[in-house]
């Protein structure tokens, strides 16, 4: 449906790719991860992985009748690899797909233009900012090591912070991520949710005495993983701390079938792990049940909003793996998942709104 990639190169740039769903029962809810994993994701959705309930593939035995498993397996990885590539010429658009296209822009309009009815919604509710990093706060470039944010960005990201609970939800290692950012004041979520730290609930975000929040589910995985990056030839390793991130943006595509299976041999022998795919990376994660859908609960649940109905969380994404967060919003039956575009404008409109309603009042 929406260019995945492309929304990464220029996510502010983008148009009328903001997906907004009313949900008619709770005025602002947002039912968005199913209209998400459907439609959005599809065209990248790679014909032999179909995408599971939690967004993340599996491969069925069947697909390998005629190849060895191993061969199968392999070939599906790099099939799946393929369809994220921006170099391969995509098959034209059918007209049923144009139509689906169509249908799915009218049923999706952007959150810039449903602006007023997010905020009327709101009222009497908290709201709680949750935002990916790489193609959502970044344009997504060849060097993960120079992901850097805009000045503009980090402002708007900034004065949102000043007036709503903010958190940065990140598959990067949470260290990482900070140097990008460089916001105090903030929650971080890096390694997919998997190591977060942030203010404590009671405490003056604009003291520096504040506690930190700190919780670190997969700490067990972190030496095992780090150990095993080193094992890894070619393409480029990150060490995510409680993920690794095997980066082929500069592989060539004759290449990845090695990369793969030498990950994959990696693997073997370590059941407490799991290949995951992004943009152009492959992951390398723990098996426990852990991501960003969870982040999102944990903090919600810190901030005092485990059960609540007070609370308006808007989450913004881009990736495969921000579908877990939308999946979590859906759930909830609150919330608002928002797909990246014109992120920057979005933040400013809603701190421009914000303080609009405070005039008069005492300043946070
Ligand atoms: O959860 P996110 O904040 O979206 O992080 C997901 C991965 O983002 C980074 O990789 C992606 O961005 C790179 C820089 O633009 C790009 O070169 C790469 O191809 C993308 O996959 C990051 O490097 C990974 O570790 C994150 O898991």
């Amino acid at each position: 449906m929406v260019d995945q990639e492309k929304r990464g190169i220029t996510p502010i740039e983008m148009t009328n790719q903001n997906v907004v769903v009313p949900d008619a029962r709770k005025g602002i809810g947002i039912t968005i991860a199913m209209a998400m994993s459907k439609s959005l994701f599809s065209p990248f959705m790679p014909k032999l992985l179909p995408a599971a309930a939690d967004g993340y593939f599996t491969i069925s035995r069947k697909m390998f009748s005629k190849k060895t498993e191993t061969e199968g397996k392999t070939n599906s990885w790099v099939d799946s690899m393929r369809d994220s590539s921006p170099t391969r010429v995509k098959p034209s658009t059918s007209l049923s797909e144009t139509e689906e296209k169509n249908t799915w822009i009218v049923n999706h309009p952007s959150a810039l233009s449903m602006f007023e009815e997010i905020v009327n919604g709101s009222k009497g509710k908290q709201i709680v900012m949750f935002l990916d990093y790489d193609g959502t706060l970044s344009p997504i470039v060849e060097d993960p090591d120079r992901a850097f944010m805009t000045n503009e960005m980090r402002e708007a990201v900034r004065d949102v912070g000043r007036y709503f609970p903010t958190a940065i939800v990140t598959g990067r290692c949470r260290d990482k991520v900070y140097s990008f950012v460089r916001l105090a004041g903030l929650y971080y979520a890096g390694s997919h949710g998997m190591d977060i730290k942030g203010p404590s609930k009671n405490s003056c975000r604009n003291k520096k005495d504040y506690q930190d929040v700190l919780f670190q589910p997969a700490s067990e995985f972190s030496r095992m993983i780090d150990e095993r990056t080193k094992c890894i030839p070619g393409a480029k390793v990150e060490d995510n701390k409680f993920c690794i991130s095997v980066h082929f943006r500069r592989v060539e595509e004759k290449m990845w079938a090695t990369l793969v299976e030498q990950v994959r041999s990696v693997l073997k022998g370590y059941p407490k792990l799991r290949l995951t795919q992004g943009r152009k990376v492959l992951e390398i994660r723990p098996t426990i049940k852990w991501d960003k859908g969870k982040a999102l609960e944990f903090l919600l649940e810190s901030l005092g909003y485990a059960n609540s109905t007070d609370v308006l969380p808007v989450y913004i994404g881009d990736d495969r793996t921000d579908e877990d967060a939308f999946k979590v919003l859906r759930n909830r039956g609150q919330g608002l998942g928002i797909l990246v575009s014109k992120v920057k404008d979005f933040l400013r409109r809603l701190v421009e709104w914000k303080r609009s309603t405070l005039q008069g009042q005492c300043r946070v």
